[in-house]
C-alpha cells in the first residue's frame, strides 16, 4: 500500500478536484435519500386518505378527499422527480470532477515515467524488455488510474452515503436497520472474492492476447522468411493453437462473469425479504408505519451499490498498488552515468584512452583490456578489429553510453565524466552498427538532429553521404517516407541516411560503427573521401571489419580480445608485416576474386 504513496503529489496537485468532488457525492446523495422520505411520506398519507376516504363514503365530501389526495400524491412525484434529476446533475458533476483528475494523473504519471526512461543508460534498456517497458507506461499506469478515478470516487461515495444514510436509518427503527443490512457485508465479501476470480482471470487472458499479439507480429515482421522456407502452415497451426488458448481463457472468464450478476441480486433479494419481512412484524407491533418499509427498501437499495463496490474497490486498490510498485522500481532506479561537475564546452575533439577496460555489467565480459590511444583533434583514426574485438565499445564509451570499469578516458584532456551528458553526445555525430531510422521521411530522418530543419543543410548533409543521386531518383525525393525501421530503404541507403544524419549536426566528433559494411567498396571511397572534407577540423574514429576503411585515416589501432594488437598509420602497419597487413592482404585477395567472379 505505501507504493500508492507516490501519488500522495498528484492528489495534492489536484486537491479542487479531488475537493469540489466530495462536494458533489455529498449533495448527489443527498438528493437520493430525499425520495425514499417522500415514497415514506406518500405511504402513510395513502393509508391515512384512505381510512378518511372510507370514513366518508357515500358524502360528496369522499370525492373532494380523493382529489386532495390526488392532487398532493402529483405534489410528492414532482418532488421525486426533481430530486432525481439534481441527484443526476450533481452525479455529472462528480465525475467530471473526480473522473477528469483521475485522466489528469494517468497523463501526468505517463509523463513522469517516459521522462524517466529517457534518462536511464542503455544497461537498463539490456536488463528490461521492451514489452515490459510497454506494460509499465500503458497497463500499470491504467490499473493506478483505476485507483485515483473510481475507486477513489466510489470510495467517497460509499463513505458518504454509509455516514449520512445509516444514522438515519437507526433514527427511525434500529432492529428493522439491523436486519435489513445483515446481508451486505456478505455481499461485500462475496464480491471481494468473484472479482479477485475476474481480475485473475482476465490477467491470464491478457498474457494470452499478448503472446498472440506478438506472434502474429513477429510472423508479419518475418514474413519474407516464413515465405521463402514454406513454413506457412506450421505458422497456421502455431497461431490456431495460441488463439484455442485465448479462446479457452475467455470462456473460463465468462463462466464467472456469468455468475456475478446473479449472486448481487440473490443478496439484494435477501436484503429485501428480511425487510419486509422484519418491517411488517415492527408494522403489526406498531413500532412503525408502512411506508417505513418502502422507505427502507429505497435505502437497501441505494445502499447496495456501495456495498458491491467496497469488494471492488479492494481489489482495485490491490492491483493498482501492485502496478504502482512495478512503476515505482522504474521510477526509483537511477542512471548511474552522471556528470561529476557538469562542465558545458566546446569540444575540440581530442580523444585519450588511457589504460581503459571496460567490463559489461550485464553479461560480465571483459569488452575492453588496458586500451590506450589518442586522437588530436581534426584527426581520424581507424579501429580495425575482428567480430567480438571490442570496436563498438570503443564508441559506446566514447558516446558515453557506459563509463569505463578502469582506467582514464578524456576529451579536450579532461576526464569524459566531468562534461554534461547533453554536451558531450550533442557535440558528437554517431552512426551506428545496427541502423535505426524513424518511420518518417528522408528529409525528417536527416534532420533528426537538428534543433531546426534548414532543408540547405539537409541537402548538404545527404550530398556528403553520397546520397544525392538515390534520393533523386525516388519519386517524392526528399519527401520520400523510409517506411517502419526503413524498410523501403536498401542496406547501402539506410546507412548512408543514418552517415547523413550524424554529419548533418556538424558534429566536433564523428563515430562510424562499421557503417559503411553494406556498401559497395567504390561508395565506400567516395563517403570517405566526401568524409576527409567535411571532416577537416573534427575528429573521426571509422570502426570497420575493413581494411580499406583505414587506409584514409590518419592512424590506426587494430584490436584483438578486447587488447590493441598494432597501432600505427596504415603505411607503418603495412612496412610492420603483422595482423593488419596479414588482413589486408587477406581482404585485397578476396576483392580480387570478387572482381573476377
Ligand atoms: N551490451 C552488451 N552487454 C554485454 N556484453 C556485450 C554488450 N555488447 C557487446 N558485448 C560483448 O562485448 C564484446 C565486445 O563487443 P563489441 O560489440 O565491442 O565487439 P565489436 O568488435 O564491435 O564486434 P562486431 O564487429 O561484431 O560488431 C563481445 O564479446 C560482446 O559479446
Amino acid at each position: 500500500m505505501k507504493d500508492l504513496a507516490h501519488l500522495n503529489k498528484y492528489f495534492g496537485k489536484y486537491k479542487w478536484h479531488l475537493i469540489l468532488g466530495t462536494i458533489f457525492i455529498i449533495i448527489s446523495n443527498f438528493f437520493g435519500i430525499v425520495p425514499a422520505v417522500i415514497v415514506r411520506y406518500s405511504f402513510d398519507l395513502l393509508q391515512r386518505s384512505y381510512d378518511i376516504f372510507k370514513a366518508f363514503s357515500g358524502f360528496e365530501l369522499q370525492s373532494t378527499t380523493y382529489e386532495l389526495f390526488a392532487s398532493s400524491i402529483f405534489i410528492l412525484g414532482l418532488l421525486i422527480l426533481i430530486s432525481a434529476l439534481l441527484k443526476g446533475v450533481f452525479m455529472f458533476f462528480m465525475r467530471q470532477t473526480i473522473i477528469v483528475m483521475s485522466r489528469h494523473i494517468e497523463y501526468d504519471l505517463k509523463n513522469e515515467i517516459y521522462e524517466h526512461y529517457q534518462t536511464l543508460p542503455l544497461s537498463f534498456y539490456r536488463r528490461n524488455n521492451t514489452g515490459d517497458l510497454m506494460a509499465r507506461i500503458s497497463e500499470d499506469v491504467s490499473k493506478v488510474r483505476m485507483y485515483v478515478g473510481p475507486a477513489i470516487m466510489y470510495g467517497i461515495n460509499m463513505f458518504t452515503l454509509f455516514v449520512m444514510v445509516i444514522p438515519f436509518m437507526f433514527s427511525i427503527n434500529p432492529e428493522l436497520t439491523l436486519y435489513s443490512l445483515i446481508p451486505l457485508p456478505l455481499l461485500s465479501i462475496s464480491i471481494y472474492f468473484v472479482n479477485n476470480i475476474i481480475n485473475k482471470r482476465s490477467e491470464e487472458i491478457q498474457g494470452s492476447l499478448s503472446n498472440l499479439s506478438t506472434f502474429v507480429q513477429e510472423s508479419f515482421s518475418g514474413i519474407r522468411v516464413i515465405k521463402a522456407f514454406v513454413r506457412e502452415d506450421d505458422i497456421d497451426r502455431e497461431f490456431d493453437a495460441a488463439s484455442e488458448d485465448y479462446k479457452h481463457k475467455s470462456l473460463r472468464l465468462a463462466f464467472v462473469q456469468a455468475l456475478f450478476f446473479p449472486l448481487i441480486m440473490g443478496l439484494i433479494g435477501l436484503s429485501v425479504i428480511f425487510t419486509v419481512y422484519i418491517g411488517s412484524v415492527e408494522v403489526f407491533e406498531g413500532a412503525i408505519s408502512t411506508g417505513v418499509i418502502a422507505e427502507f427498501i429505497i435505502y437497501v437499495n441505494m445502499l447496495t451499490w456501495p456495498v458491491t463496490s467496497l469488494g471492488w474497490i479492494t481489489s482495485i486498490i490491490q492491483r493498482a498498488a501492485a502496478s504502482q510498485k512495478r512503476i515505482n522500481e522504474f521510477l526509483q532506479t537511477k542512471s548511474e552515468i552522471v556528470s561529476t561537475h557538469n562542465l558545458e564546452a566546446d569540444i575540440k575533439g581530442h580523444i585519450q584512452f588511457q589504460e581503459v577496460s571496460f567490463t559489461y555489467p550485464d553479461s560480465g565480459i571483459e569488452a575492453l583490456k588496458n586500451v590506450s590511444f589518442e586522437v588530436k583533434p581534426g584527426e581520424s583514426i581507424a579501429i580495425i578489429g575482428t567480430t567480438g574485438s571490442g570496436k563498438s565499445t570503443i564508441a559506446n564509451l566514447i558516446c558515453r553510453m557506459y563509463d569505463t570499469s578502469a582506467g582514464e578516458l578524456k576529451i579536450d584532456e579532461q576526464d569524459i565524466k566531468k562534461y554534461s551528458l547533453d554536451t558531450v553526445r550533442s557535440q558528437i555525430g554517431y552512426v551506428p552498427q545496427d541502423v535505426f531510422l524513424f518511420s518518417d521521411t528522408i528529409s525528417e530522418n536527416i534532420a533528426f538532429g537538428l534543433d531546426s530543419m534548414e532543408f540547405d543543410d539537409v541537402k548538404k548533409a545527404a550530398d556528403d553521404a553520397d546520397l544525392l543521386e538515390n534520393i533523386d531518383r525516388f519519386p517524392n525525393g526528399f519527401d520520400t517516407r523510409v517506411g517502419e525501421r526503413g524498410i523501403t530503404l536498401s542496406g547501402g541507403q539506410k546507412q548512408r541516411v543514418s552517415i547523413a544524419r550524424a554529419i548533418a549536426r556538424e558534429p566536433k566528433i564523428l563515430i562510424l560503427d562499421d557503417a559503411l559494411s553494406a556498401v559497395d567498396t567504390k561508395t565506400e571511397n567516395a563517403i570517405l573521401s566526401a568524409m576527409a572534407r567535411i571532416m577537416k577540423g573534427r575528429t573521426s574514429v571509422i570502426i570497420s571489419h575493413r581494411v580499406s576503411s583505414a587506409k584514409l585515416a590518419d592512424k590506426v589501432i587494430m584490436l584483438d580480445d578486447g587488447r590493441v594488437l598494432e597501432s600505427g598509420t596504415h603505411d607503418e602497419l603495412i612496412a610492420a608485416n603483422g595482423a593488419y597487413k596479414e588482413l589486408h592482404d587477406k581482404q585485397l585477395q578476396g576483392e580480387g576474386e570478387e572482381t573476377i567472379v
